[in-house]
């Protein structure tokens, strides 16, 4: 299969707070930002593998800062590394703000998307060259982080996890 750039898939959704999603402290709600983030995500995997896709983990989130009600915040989804048939997206979400427009990064995540075919069996996906020195960096620790998220589900044996168990070893 002919590999893609990043760029060819990344997924970009800007929308506003409002009331109906946030916590009691007028801050965005988290599980609306998943929802987002998985939003922006599954479309992002479409468009790589041009497949149906699948949320098969969401492997890391980090909730660095609160996100106010009327903020306009920004969801970026792009491919950092694909397998056989599993793509990891990298998620950066953004605030901007309302008098000089300037963005500003609030939180990320790392979810592994699946494409399947219309029985729900995984089938292979493009593999993806990065291009710039972040997509590179996001590429080359991204078998470590499935390897983790995959002895985390019970799916890998931690002996296996070669290139995980490299990093505590020097
Ligand atoms: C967009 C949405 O919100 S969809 C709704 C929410 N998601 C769902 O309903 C998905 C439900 N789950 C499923 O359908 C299945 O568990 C699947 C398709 C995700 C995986 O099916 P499995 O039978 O486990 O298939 P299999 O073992 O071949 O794994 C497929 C790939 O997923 C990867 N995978 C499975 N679980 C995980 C995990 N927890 N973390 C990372 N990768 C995983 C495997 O390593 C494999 O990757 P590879 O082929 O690139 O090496």
């Amino acid at each position: 299969m002919q590999p893609k750039y990043p760029s060819d898939s990344l997924t970009t959704l800007t929308d506003i707070v409002l009331p109906g999603e946030t916590n009691p402290l007028n801050n965005l709600f988290g599980g609306e930002l998943l929802a987002r983030m998985d939003r922006a995500g599954s479309i992002t995997a479409r468009r790589h593998s041009r497949r149906i896709c699948v949320t098969a983990s969401v492997n890391h989130v980090a909730f660095n800062r609160a996100i106010p009600l009327g903020s306009v915040v920004t969801v970026e989804a792009k491919v950092s590394r694909t397998f056989k048939t599993s793509m990891e997206i990298f998620i950066d979400v953004w605030i901007e703000d309302r008098e000089t427009g300037i963005k500003s990064k609030a939180n990320e995540a790392i979810y592994t998307f699946v494409a399947v075919d219309e029985t729900g069996t995984p089938v292979a996906v493009p593999p993806v060259e990065p291009q710039t020195e972040l997509e590179k960096l996001r590429f080359e620790a991204a078998l470590r982080r499935k390897q983790l998220s995959l002895v985390l589900a019970g799916k890998m044996k931690p002996h296996e996890a070669t290139e995980l168990k490299a990093l505590f070893i020097e």
